[in-house]
């Protein structure tokens, strides 16, 4: 694309990506001091982390690191000794999630040997009552007419990605969606043709807890209405992004939904059965927490995605990584951003960024009259997005 806008930078003091590298990360790894008792030696490691986010430069992996030449190919040598701000911000944010893993441990053999670091938090978040609430609502849908039960969960998936972590330390009580609607961009009606019955469904999660419990409410509807014949739910590899959902805590959703009274217990037995059953298959693929684009898809992702009936893209990380990290304007053709992905594709994102495309013009001069720029990172709007 000729016009094609630069990849965004941290490096614009009072701009979004500027705070999140200089503010929210060191918050992050505050949070992640309290959520432990860790050692001096861990400690000390938090405190280089946090010297070389604010001051310093990116520095290579340790020598023993499994993921050397992962993060070689990834761009680790061309970001080597220059400032975090200065790379991608995407690049940025990925490698601070991978170095603070090094710091607290969770790759060395040793006590701290794979303790996820926001675990307590995540399941903080998965006990509260507001989990039961939502659960609860699940015995109302029993008994509605299949449509109308599939956009309730389908809802519940899109906004359930407000309940990320990492977010609330800095946009609390982003509540009200003013003027213009809280949906700001609705293909739904393309998104259900695709489910005919005999295909696969893939579904590429965000966060852990209140947002992965309603996906995996609707993906055990979608199986269960036999909309499809399989599923395929990619997890990160590692904990990512605060709440990003790891295998382990797909396995917490699924112990809470077992446990829940009422319907929601029913859902967790069809997907624990269905997980037995190999029609709910878990992935945690490397690619699932590397800095780079979709474009850049390794060939067994590609091949996945390019056989399913459809691709579920949840989140505004994903989102960024599925039309490109860029400023785009916002009425640019998400048909267009997403020509490169292999398959049909759904986003389902609430917006925390500054990259959005597929607006229509009227509702991008409404968002902006009525709330400057705010409406892109506030996380008070959301999407459907669909490209067959
Ligand atoms: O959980 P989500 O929806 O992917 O959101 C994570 C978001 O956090 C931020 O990276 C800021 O840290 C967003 O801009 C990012 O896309």
């Amino acid at each position: 694309m000729s016009d094609t806008p630069p990849v965004i930078l941290g490096d614009v003091p009072g701009s979004f990506p500027y705070s999140v590298l200089a503010e929210r990360h060191p918050a992050i790894i505050q949070q992640v001091r309290d959520a432990f008792p860790y050692d001096p030696e861990r400690h000390r490691a938090l405190d280089a982390l946090l010297a070389s986010c604010l001051k310093g430069v990116v520095e290579p992996l340790p020598d023993a690191a499994h993921d050397r030449d992962r993060w070689s190919a990834w761009g680790l040598g061309e970001h080597t000794g220059r400032s975090w701000f200065a790379a991608p911000w995407l690049w940025s944010e990925s490698y601070f999630y991978r170095r603070l893993l090094d710091a607290v441990g969770y790759f060395a053999p040793g006590p701290w040997q794979g303790i996820d670091p926001f675990r307590p938090a995540k399941l903080t978040e998965l006990d509260a009552p507001e989990t039961d609430a939502e659960l609860a609502a699940l015995d109302d849908l029993e008994g509605r007419p299949a449509p109308e039960a599939a956009t309730a969960l389908l809802h519940g998936s899109l906004w359930g990605n407000r309940a990320d972590l990492g977010f609330r330390l800095s946009a609390a009580g982003a509540d009200a969606a003013g003027p213009v609607p809280a949906l700001v961009a609705d293909d739904s009606d393309a998104l259900w043709p695709l489910l005919t019955g005999t295909g696969i469904l893939c579904l590429i999660a965000d966060n852990a807890g209140r947002e992965l419990v309603p996906d995996l409410l609707l993906i055990a509807h979608v199986l269960h209405r036999r909309l499809v014949e399989r599923a395929v739910l990619y997890v990160k590899p590692y904990p990512y992004y605060v709440s990003d959902a790891t295998a382990a805590d797909v396995l917490d959703a699924l112990r809470r939904l077992r446990a829940a009274p009422g319907a929601a217990a029913a859902y967790g037995r069809r997907l624990w059965d269905a997980l037995g059953e190999g029609r709910l298959v878990l992935r945690a693929p490397p690619f699932a927490a590397a800095p780079l684009p979709f474009t850049d898809l390794p060939a067994d992702l590609r091949a996945e995605f390019g056989a399913a009936a459809l691709t579920v893209v949840k989140g505004d990380l994903n989102y960024r990584r599925l039309v490109g990290d860029r400023r785009w304007p916002p009425t640019t053709p998400f048909a267009d951003l997403t020509a490169h992905f292999p398959g049909p594709v759904a986003a389902l994102r609430t917006l925390k960024s500054d990259v959005i495309c597929g607006l229509d013009a009227r509702t991008e001069a409404a968002l902006d009259a009525a709330e400057g720029d705010r409406w892109r990172t506030a996380g008070s709007h959301a999407l459907i997005q669909v490209r067959t």
